[in-house]
C-alpha cells in the first residue's frame, strides 16, 4: 500500500506579499535588492531561483503584494528568473495577514497538485536539501513537516511591568524547543481543511506558520532538519547576513580554482567536476539507502569516482561469503557486519567511503551512525528512492547481474522488501528525475554546505 502523498504532483505556495515592516526599506520586502555588484537582485529573485533548484516541484505560485505597483514590479521580477522545462509559475495578489496569502496562493494551485509546499520569499537563501527533507518525508506519508533548528541561546519568559521595564519570570527548558523555518510542507487536503477552521477567515487566534493551523486541529507535526541558510530576512542586519553569504558564494564559486585549504587533500577529478572531502582528520563516510534497483550503485560508482572514495557495496561482500560457503540465512547480517568492519578499517586511515546498500530498517542505519562516532567520520545519510513504479519495475526487471553467482531479487521481493522512512537524510534523490551526475551535485553540495 503505497504512502499517503506517495508520487503526488508538488507545488509551492511562496508568499512575497507582506509590507517587509521591520526591515524598512519603504518598500514591499520581497522588491528589496539583496546582494552587492552583479549578484544584486529582489529578494524573491533569489528566493525563487533558490526554490527552482528542487526538481520535485511542479507548479509555483508566488502570491504578491496586491497594490497595483506592487502587483506589477513583482510579476516583472519574477519573469526575469528562468524556469526547468515542465514547471508553471503564477503570480497572485496576496492579503492583509500571511495567512490570508497563504490561502489565496493555495487556491491559485492547480488541481493535480497533492502536495503542497508553503514557502517565505522573505527565506530567499534556503538550500534544496531542506526542501528535499520535507517533500521526502510528505511522500512518505508524514501529513504536515517542518524544517526547524534547536535553540542555541538560553531562553527567559518575561514579565513587563507597568513602565514597560521587562523582568525574568522563568527560564524555559530549551532541549525541547524549536526555530522553526518554512517551506513547510502538507498533504493539500490537511492544508486546506486547517486554513478552512483555523485560518485567516476563523474566529481562532490566528497562528504565524502553517503547522501551527494543524496543531490547532490536532493535526500532528513532523519536524526534520532545517539550516542556518533558511534565515529569514526580516532586519536590516539579516539582509547583511545574507549578502555576505552571497559574496562568499561568489569569491569560493569553484573549490577547484579555489583550493580551501580545509580540505584535506587533493584527488583526481575530471576536468570541470569539483572535489570534496571531508576535513582534516575528519573522513567522510556517504551512506546510500534505498531499495534494490533504484539507482544506488550508479550513483555510488559516480560519487566514488569524483572525490576517490572507497566504493563498499554490500553485494559483492555477500557474494565472497557465499563462495566461502556461509549459509543463505546468515547472509544479510554477516554481509553488513563485515561491510561496518571494513568501512571502519578504511576511515580510520582517513579514506573516504561510500555504503552502497539496502539500509532499510534503523537497526542498519544506527550501526552506520556507530561506524562514524568511532573513527570521528563526517556522515552524510542519503536516501535513494525511484518515485516512478513502473520505471522502477524496468529497471528490476531489466538489470543483469554483474557479480558472479550474484541471484539479483523479482520485482515482487523489491516491491515487499522493508524500506523504513528515514526523516535524518540529509539528502533526499529521486532517481526519477536525477540523472547520477546531479544526484552526485547534490551529494556533493550537502558535503560541501556543513563543511
Ligand atoms: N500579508 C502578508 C504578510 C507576509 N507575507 C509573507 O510572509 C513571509 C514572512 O513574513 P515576514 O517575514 O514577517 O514579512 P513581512 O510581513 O513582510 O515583514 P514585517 O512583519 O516586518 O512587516 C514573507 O515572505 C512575507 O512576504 C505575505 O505574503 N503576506
Ligand atoms: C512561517 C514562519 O517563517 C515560521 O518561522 C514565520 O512564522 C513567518 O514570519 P512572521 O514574522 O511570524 O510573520
Amino acid at each position: 500500500m503505497p504512502n499517503a502523498g506517495e508520487g503526488w504532483p508538488v507545488g509551492l505556495v511562496l508568499v512575497a506579499a507582506g509590507q517587509g515592516t521591520r526591515l524598512g526599506a519603504g518598500m514591499p520586502k520581497a522588491l528589496v535588492p539583496l546582494g552587492h555588484g552583479p549578484r544584486s537582485a529582489p529578494v524573491i529573485v533569489h528566493a525563487l531561483r533558490a526554490a527552482l533548484r528542487c526538481r520535485a516541484l511542479t507548479s509555483v505560485v508566488v502570491v504578491a503584494p496586491a497594490d497595483p505597483d506592487g502587483m506589477a514590479q513583482l510579476s516583472a521580477a519574477v519573469a526575469s528568473v528562468p524556469v526547468p522545462p515542465g514547471v508553471s509559475v503564477t503570480v497572485v495578489p496576496g492579503g492583509a495577514e500571511r495567512a490570508d496569502s497563504v490561502a489565496l496562493g493555495l487556491a491559485a494551485l492547480p488541481t493535480e497538485v497533492g502536495v503542497v509546499l508553503v514557502h517565505d520569499a522573505a527565506r530567499a537563501l534556503t538550500p534544496v536539501e531542506v526542501f528535499d527533507r520535507v517533500i521526502h518525508a510528505v511522500h512518505s506519508g508524514h501529513a504536515a513537516v517542518t524544517p526547524a533548528l534547536p535553540v542555541t541561546d538560553t531562553v527567559k519568559q518575561v514579565t513587563v511591568g507597568p513602565t514597560g521595564v521587562e523582568t525574568v519570570a522563568a527560564t524555559v527548558d530549551r532541549s525541547t524547543l524549536r526555530a522553526v523555518q518554512t517551506p513547510q510542507g502538507f498533504l493539500r487536503e490537511t492544508l486546506e481543511r486547517a486554513h478552512r477552521e483555523f485560518g485567516a477567515g476563523s474566529a481562532a487566534p490566528l497562528a504565524t506558520d502553517d503547522c501551527g493551523m494543524v496543531e490547532a486541529h490536532g493535526g500532528r507535526v513532523t519536524v526534520v532538519a532545517g539550516s542556518p541558510r533558511a534565515l529569514k530576512i526580516t532586519t536590516p542586519h539579516d539582509l547583511e547576513v545574507a549578502a555576505a553569504w552571497l559574496d562568499d558564494d561568489n569569491d569560493n564559486p569553484d573549490p577547484d580554482s579555489s583550493p580551501d585549504p580545509r580540505r584535506a587533500r587533493d584527488v583526481v577529478a575530471p576536468e570541470g567536476t569539483r572535489r570534496t572531502e571531508g576535513l582534516p582528520g575528519r573522513p567522510l563516510l556517504v551512506v546510500l539507502s534505498g531499495l534494490p534497483g533504484v539507482g544506488k550503485t550508479t550513483i555510488a560508482r559516480a560519487l566514488c569516482r569524483r572525490i576517490g572514495a572507497a566504493h563498499l557495496r554490500v553485494d559483492t561482500v555477500e557474494q565472497g561469503l557465499l563462495r566461502g560457503g556461509l549459509p543463505e540465512d546468515e547472509l544479510v547480517a554477516q554481509g553488513y557486519g563485515a561491510t561496518y568492519a571494513v568501512a571502519t578499517d578504511q576511515l580510520a586511515v582517513g579514506t573516504p567511503v561510500v555504503a552502497d546498500m539496502v539500509n532499510g530498517i534503523s537497526l542498519a542505519r544506527e550501526a552506520w551512525d556507530e561506524v562514524a562516532a568511532a573513527t570521528g567520520a563526517r556522515l552524510v545519510r542519503v536516501l535513494v528512492e525511484c518515485s516512478d513504479p513502473g520505471l522502477h519495475r524496468r529497471r528490476v526487471e531489466g538489470r543483469a547481474p554483474d557479480l558472479e553467482g550474484h541471484r539479483l531479487p523479482s520485482w515482487e521481493e523489491v516491491r515487499d522488501r522493508e524500506l523504513e522512512s528515514w526523516v535524518e537524510a540529509d539528502v533526499c534523490l529521486d532517481t526519477a528525475v536525477l540523472s547520477a551526475e546531479e544526484a552526485v551535485e547534490r551529494i556533493i553540495a550537502q558535503v560541501e554546505d556543513g563543511t
